[in-house]
């Protein structure tokens, strides 16, 4: 989101998260002044390798209530940045990139600095690639932390999304996929979200 009117739009559909990109490379790159928005509506920044200061920074003045980690942020970074803010209720969400295959051995050492692991697929962008990545690799997700499930996601895929939070249900994990996470698929141009689309995908993916 970066465009007030907006922002005033989407917070009217109640999503648990509503993403700030602080990515300058990005085309959806937060310039303007972003509105109070509903204290459940979580203010995430989204970060690429940026500095702790810069988002220190930015978690004042955008009072985010959490960090979407979308670089190749270390472990040793994540538990420095936790350190920093543990007074503040931030939410510290680590991203990885997937494609066809992912080695989960690498989030081990992120177990118990972070909050939320999030998945989203590699492509030539740092994020909002608009693709899909294999969902199956996550039926073997061994961790207890849970994640948010991203990239590329659009009405189309709404269906499966379900079937996937069925699978989850079934096998007795319902807690580890926690939020879906949509941006490109949903937009009418970079940074301006289509209000209609997103009722609609709220409505088929709650739909029991
Ligand atoms: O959207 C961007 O421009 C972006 C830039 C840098 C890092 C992350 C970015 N977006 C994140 O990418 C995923 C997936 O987006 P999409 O559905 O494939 O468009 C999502 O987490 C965005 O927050």
């Amino acid at each position: 989101m970066k465009q007030p009117e907006n922002v005033r739009e989407i917070v009217m559909l109640q999503p648990d998260y509503m993403g700030l990109i602080f990515y300058e490379k990005s085309p959806r790159f937060v310039a303007a002044h972003i509105p109070e928005v509903a204290s459940e509506v979580k203010k995430t920044g989204v970060f690429v390798d940026a500095s702790l200061d810069f988002i220190l920074q930015k978690i004042k003045l955008y009072q985010l209530k959490a960090v979407q980690l979308h670089g190749k942020e270390t472990a040793e970074f994540c538990r420095q940045l936790r350190q920093k803010i543990q007074d503040e209720k931030v939410e510290i969400i680590k991203v990885f990139s997937v494609k066809e295959e992912f080695n989960f051995n690498r989030l081990e050492e992120y177990e118990g600095i972070v909050d939320f692991f999030l998945f989203d697929t590699k492509g030539k962008n740092k994020g909002g690639n608009g693709i899909t990545f294999n969902w199956e690799v996550l039926k073997d997700y061994p961790s207890s932390t849970p994640f948010f499930l991203s990239g590329g996601i659009g009405l189309e895929e709404a269906e499966a999304v379900k079937e996937l939070m069925i699978w989850f249900q079934k096998n007795g994990k319902e807690n580890l996929l926690y939020a879906v996470d949509v941006n490109s698929k949903f937009e009418d141009e970079p940074g301006l979200k289509n209000a209609e689309k997103l009722r609609q995908f709220q409505e088929r993916i709650r739909r029991s």
